[in-house]
């Protein structure tokens, strides 16, 4: 049975590499993010250079103004682009956005003014802002998912690991333009010029090796303006309303929050340390080699913990490592502990995108990343603007006890605040993300640093496969839903049973005919719920549990619900009663997921075109009891079960399935199959 458990193995990179269409887009992302990142250096560096003879003041806003510049097109713009990216050729958005790029940022130095620098570095931000959910939508297209989470550790790697390359490569080009500089003066080039030509160049590399990569067509655009808004308000609701993009998008922008506070007051804390510049390099430096070890090494070591609880987890270790720093004002010690923050920002941000990326459904992916990366700069720039003004306000405090003094500073206070803020939100996270509340957080750490499988309860009774039940009242649309279902999940590639209860197996036909022949009104509680039980021992037995432990999907239409609410809360039978009988008939087996389909009764019956059974034609206060029944079972145990309005139209409610089943899916290719076919499976676009 599988939770959100391994996307595949960790120590697959190399296998990654080794899918060509990938790899030749993992080039092009390094490319440009070195580019980026070489930009914003030169930028900002330029931007000193063309107001040296201004005032400080002058100078201040024109280096903030290319970062404020850079930020300001994604919170105007990133919804339009994210709902363009789903809509428009990727391939081609990818390489015409690298080329302009390209040229925007040649032209700077040739135009040589402030304006213009400003001017072009804001394009330059729209154009990425289309490039970037293009790039992040299109992943999930050349990889297959059991290796979606090493590709994206190559992303983070390649985006996060230019910065150091591009800032050695900006000093060695600064040193190199000034000696050139040196010896010939009449050339007089501006040291950030170089930067810039190199990273034009940079940008269009990229464009090339995108051109030749086979992304799958998409559909052109057809939609008129209003649809295109109406797919930003469904890329929002979708964001908003299900609940683990909500707990992925809350925690990253949680993050986020707290990152922007400490690098927001950075400066001021090491200088309180008596750091100085070089302190901050080596915390800045401490940030970055913690989230590469986080990255890589987290998933490894943790390669057979649910993913959904480490998403949690290295949020809370860097709110931990985070309030240490904030706590014990030491350089060696905060250094330290920064790894550890890094490191466990790493865990989460690799994991977070990497489940996104899995369980969003393709045509919407790209309004998600864009609105994930719209939100996480406002954030960050909210909170880099606001914490250092904090700091001011909280101020500096020193408390002696006895010949003990503590000094404690505004920034530490700051740190304080942002490790609490992320405390509750790693807190917040794992709560509504936790897959596994049956097993302990300990148990599950424990086993899989050791390496030992852990065994869930029905694993350890030999189940692997994944249980779905369909439940509801009358008429609701459970076959309906059942049959979609079974459909997806074949073109899928999983092996797929479909049953239903009551009259599965030879005997269970002849209970059924017993059970809803009129001929039997009347027939006592106690003996149509014995035969109930009976119709499902003889399920579980010959159907649903041999096919479990071949590992398949059953999916069945109606299971022990639906004798708690017909027979315990219709019949008002004792729902204990019902259940012990049940429990032993099944042998204590449990639906990895119910999902149940509430509809108003007069609904249910009118969509009815036969006529009615024993069952269907009980009063409607008895039809009533058995909807309040199952909506009290569902509220008991929420985890387990997806509630949905049945009134909703069939496609709607195909899809709500389809994202909640999504991640509880186990792997449909083997992790080697790759390796023994030597081919790359379909991923359906
Ligand atoms: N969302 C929906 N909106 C409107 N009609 C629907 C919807 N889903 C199913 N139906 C229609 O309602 C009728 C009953 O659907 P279905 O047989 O799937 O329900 P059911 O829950 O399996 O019913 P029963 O419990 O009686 O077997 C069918 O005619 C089906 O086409
Ligand atoms: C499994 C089960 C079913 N029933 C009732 C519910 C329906 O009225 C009929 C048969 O179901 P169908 O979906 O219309 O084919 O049986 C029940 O009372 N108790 C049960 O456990």
């Amino acid at each position: 049975m599988s939770r959100s458990g391994p996307f595949g193995e960790p120590g697959e990179t190399r296998s990654v590499l080794a899918i060509k269409p990938f790899r030749r887009l993992w080039i092009s992302l390094s490319l440009s993010s070195l580019g980026d990142w070489l930009s914003l250096l030169a930028l900002m560096s330029l931007a000193t250079i063309l107001t040296q003879d201004r005032s400080p003041l002058v100078q201040y806003f024109a280096v903030s103004g290319v970062v404020l510049l850079k930020l300001l097109p994604s919170i105007l713009l990133s919804p339009l682009a994210g709902a363009l990216a789903d809509r428009i050729d990727r391939r081609l958005t990818m390489v015409v956005g690298d080329i302009l790029r390209g040229l925007l940022y040649i032209s700077i130095p040739i135009v040589g003014r402030l304006d213009w620098l400003l001017i072009a570095n804001f394009l330059a931000e729209c154009v990425a802002l289309f490039w970037a959910p293009a790039k992040d939508a299109t992943v999930p297209n050349l990889v297959p998912k059991n290796k979606l989470e090493q590709a994206n550790q190559l992303s983070l790697f390649s985006t996060y690991g230019s910065a150091p390359v591009a800032a050695g490569l900006f000093a060695l080009l600064a040193a190199f333009s000034s000696v050139l500089g040196g010896l010939f003066p009449s050339l007089g080039t501006p040291e950030a010029d170089l930067a810039l030509y190199i990273n034009g160049v940079t940008f269009f590399v990229a464009a090339v090796v995108i051109w030749r990569l086979p992304v799958p067509a998409r559909e052109p655009a057809t939609a008129d303006r209003s649809s295109v808004l109406r797919t930003i308000w469904e890329g929002w609701r979708f964001a908003g309303t299900t609940p683990l993009v909500r707990g992925l998008l809350l925690g990253m922008l949680g993050a986020f929050a707290a990152g922007g506070a400490v690098v927001g007051v950075a400066r001021l804390f090491v200088e309180t340390l008596g750091a100085g510049n070089a302190g901050f390099g080596v915390m800045f430096g401490a940030v970055f080699a913690g989230m590469a070890v986080g990255m890589f090494a987290g998933p490894r070591i943790l390669r057979d913990f649910s993913r959904r609880r480490l998403f949690g987890l290295g949020l809370g270790m860097s709110a931990v490592a985070l309030l240490l720093v904030g706590l014990i004002p030491n350089m060696v010690f905060a250094a330290g502990m920064t790894v550890l923050v890094g490191a466990g920002a790493g865990v989460a941000w690799v994991t977070g995108l990497t489940m996104l990326g899995r369980e969003v459904e393709d045509d919407i992916r790209g309004r998600t990343f864009a609105f994930l990366h719209a939100a996480a700069k406002i954030v960050l720039m909210g909170s880099v603007a606001v914490a250092p003004l904090l700091a001011g306000l909280i101020g500096s405090h020193r408390w002696q006890v006895r010949e003990l003094t503590y000094d404690f500073s505004g920034s530490a206070g700051v740190l304080l605040i942002a490790a609490l803020l992320l405390l509750l939100v790693a807190f917040v996270s794992y709560r509504q993300m936790n897959d596994s509340p049956e097993v302990s957080l300990l148990t599950e750490l424990v086993a899989a640093v050791r390496g030992v499988p852990l065994s869930r309860p029905q694993e350890a009774a030999g189940v692997r496969g994944t249980f779905i039940v369909l439940e509801g009242g009358e008429g609701a649309g459970k076959s309906t839903q059942a049959r979609q279902l079974a459909i997806w999940l074949r073109e899928e590639g999983f092996d797929v049973v479909t049953t239903r209860e009551p009259g599965a197996t030879k005997l269970g036909m002849r209970l059924r005919a017993l059970l809803l022949d009129k001929e039997h009104t009347g027939m006592s509680a106690r003996a149509e719920a014995l035969l109930y039980a009976a119709d499902r021992a003889e399920h579980v037995s010959s159907v649903i549990r041999p096919a479990l432990e071949r590992g398949a999907i059953v999916v069945s239409d109606r299971y022990v619900d639906s004798t708690l609410a017909y027979q315990g809360a219709g019949r008002e039978l004792a729902t204990s009663d019902v259940a012990r009988i049940n429990e032993w008939a099944t042998g204590g087996l449990v639906p990895d997921l119910t999902i149940l389909l509430d509809l108003p009764v007069g609904l249910g019956m009118a969509r009815h075109g036969r006529p009615a059974d024993r069952l269907e034609a009980e009063p409607e206060e008895f039809h009533e009891r058995v909807r309040a029944g199952f909506r009290a079972l569902a509220e008991r145990a929420p985890e387990r079960y997806l509630v949905l309005d049945a009134q909703r139209p069939q496609e709607e409610i195909t899809r709500e399935i389809r994202r909640r089943i999504r991640p509880i899916l186990p792997d449909p290719v083997p992790g080697d199959a790759e390796e023994i076919t030597g081919m790359l499976p379909i991923i359906k676009d």
